[in-house]
């Protein structure tokens, strides 16, 4: 049996390659970037071939890093960014359109229809999810909608759908599987997470063919095979993103959870073999599908983390790399009153208001750069903060600890701020390749390369520890001001 597992990342930004061995050691990271278009205002795209070709190099370039055979991989495990919804022609092999993203606003307006038609509560109840464009379901329809003799095709199956993970199992096995796994089948908002199946109301109201689907496996299994000089390596390991980091995190227990500091945030906390309804904003969703059980997850969904800090560096062009964000904070001892709400996308959970736009506030003849920097990282730490407050609502406890990953969590600045204002320890793993170290996780279980969740447990080690140090006035103080811009950037856009 092969010595190592190979985990491929296709997050929002990058695709990634990264080499394992069965002690967790990093043997080697391939990334590329990938283009991203915005063909009108909110709407946003990216190449399915790009996907798949900066993918398949970074794998192929990661093993040759590392001067390692695929006949001594274990397994490979995916993980991917969820919801970007591709259809492509089953005979051709070739994408009927761009991928529509996450984070893509067009499909608003079929949303505001399914509302207008009453199935808000059969969505929340169904698919664990609240109406809004950030999921499959309505990205689906639009193609269908608007791609020329698509939708008879799709009735004929000649026209298939996945999300990322499938397009790529699709792709690596030359074109013979078609499936994907239950946590991102449970991001499209036309799969119900009870029954664990498609739903035929919401298909219907959506027009959607169930011929067109991928079936929809667990997390750690073999689906298939990956041929490449030298050897095949079975794909074995498949979760969304955000899940595969909750397993990296070894969150394996109801109550464990973290938080994913990437372009955007995402905070899971696991709930075992409940689902747990939120009534607070949060998404219930599946944790992982393992061993013949379904985990569930509690989830809070911010659009735009990370990615502020790539704004204030791309398009204000305040520094030249997003490290210099944390530097820049801590040049003023305070934002002095100035908040920034980044809500370029609409806002996420616990708000879901597709509507909102971002605001800056606050604003002085005395504000300079710096408070924009730092207003703008603590924005970061505030949205993570609604979703904490939406969860502790939910559940009747507030979380004393929270594990971190993803790009953002680096900056310390960032994540002390994030423990002063939650009032919460923050953890950050030695390992912060957690996404990626979920996906090995899943696809070494599967191969036999580990034989426990507790046996992955002991691999799990802490490099730094944030402890709260605010006082509960200025908290108090800060969090109003917070909700008040809020407030302001709510239901901006006329609709
Ligand atoms: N040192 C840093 N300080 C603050 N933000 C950072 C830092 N490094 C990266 N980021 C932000 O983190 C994001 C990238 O994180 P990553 O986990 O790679 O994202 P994704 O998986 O969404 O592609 C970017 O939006 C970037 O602006
Ligand atoms: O690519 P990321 O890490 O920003 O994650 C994207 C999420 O999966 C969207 O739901």
């Amino acid at each position: 049996m092969g010595k190592y597992i190979l985990a491929l990342d296709q997050g929002t930004t990058s695709s990634r390659a990264i080499l394992f061995d069965s002690e967790q050691n990093i043997l080697a990271i391939r990334q590329h970037e990938l283009t991203q278009h915005y063909p009108h205002e909110g709407w946003v795209e990216q190449d399915p071939m790009e996907i798949w070709s900066t993918q398949y190099a970074a794998m192929l370039e990661v093993l040759a890093a590392a001067d390692v055979s695929p006949s001594d991989v274990a397994g490979i495990g995916i993980t991917n960014q969820r919801e970007t919804t591709i259809l492509w022609d089953k005979n051709t092999g070739r994408p009927i359109h761009n991928a529509i993203v996450w984070q893509c606003r067009r499909t608003a307006d079929i949303v505001d229809r399914l509302v207008q038609d009453g199935l808000s509560g059969h969505i929340r109840r169904t698919t664990g999810l609240v109406p809004d464009a950030y999921f499959s379901g309505t990205k689906i329809k639009w193609l269908l909608d608007h791609v020329e003799g698509a939708r008879e095709k799709a009735e004929r199956g000649e026209i298939l759908f996945g999300t990322v993970d499938s397009w790529l199992v699709w792709k690596l096995t030359g074109g013979k599987v078609h499936i994907t796994d239950a946590t991102n089948a449970a991001r499209t908002m036309i799969f119900d997470i009870h029954r664990l199946d498609w739903d035929d109301t919401l298909l219907e109201a959506l027009d959607i063919p169930r011929a067109m689907l991928p079936r929809v496996c667990s997390s750690s299994e073999v689906y298939g095979s990956v041929s490449l000089p030298g050897g095949n390596i079975p794909i074995a390991g498949i979760a969304g993103d955000q899940q595969a980091a909750l397993f990296g995190q070894t969150c394996f227990a109801a109550g464990d959870a973290k938080n994913t500091y990437g372009t955007g945030c995402f905070l899971l906390m696991n709930t075992g073999t409940t689902a747990c309804e939120s009534k607070n904003g949060l998404l219930t969703t599946i944790g992982i599908q393992i061993s013949g059980e379904t985990q569930y997850a509690l989830e809070g969904s911010v659009f735009v983390g990370g990615a502020v800090i790539q704004w204030l560096r791309d398009e204000m062009r305040f520094f030249s790399e997003s490290r210099d964000a944390e530097y820049y904070a801590g040049k003023v001892k305070d934002t002095g009153g100035v908040y920034l709400v980044p809500a370029f996308t609409g806002l996420g959970a616990p708000h879901w208001d597709m509507y909102a736009r971002g605001c800056l506030i606050g604003l002085t003849r005395g504000t300079t750069r710096e408070h924009i920097i730092r207003a703008a990282q603590e924005s970061i730490a505030y949205q993570v903060n609604d979703l904490l407050t939406a969860m502790k609502r939910d559940t009747g406890t507030a979380l004393s600890s929270l594990s971190v990953d993803g790009g953002a969590s680096r900056d310390s600045f960032l994540m002390q701020f994030q423990s002063d204002i939650s009032d919460c320890t923050i953890r950050r793993p030695v390992i912060r390749e957690t996404t990626a170290l979920g996906a090995c996780y899943l696809a070494g279980l599967a191969t036999g390369v580990w034989h426990s969740r507790e046996e992955l447990k002991q691999l799990w080690r802490c490099d730094t520890l944030y402890a709260p140090s605010m006082d509960e006035n200025k908290r108090r103080k800060l969090l109003s001001g917070w909700d008040k811009a809020v407030g302001r950037s709510l239901d901006w856009v006329e609709h």
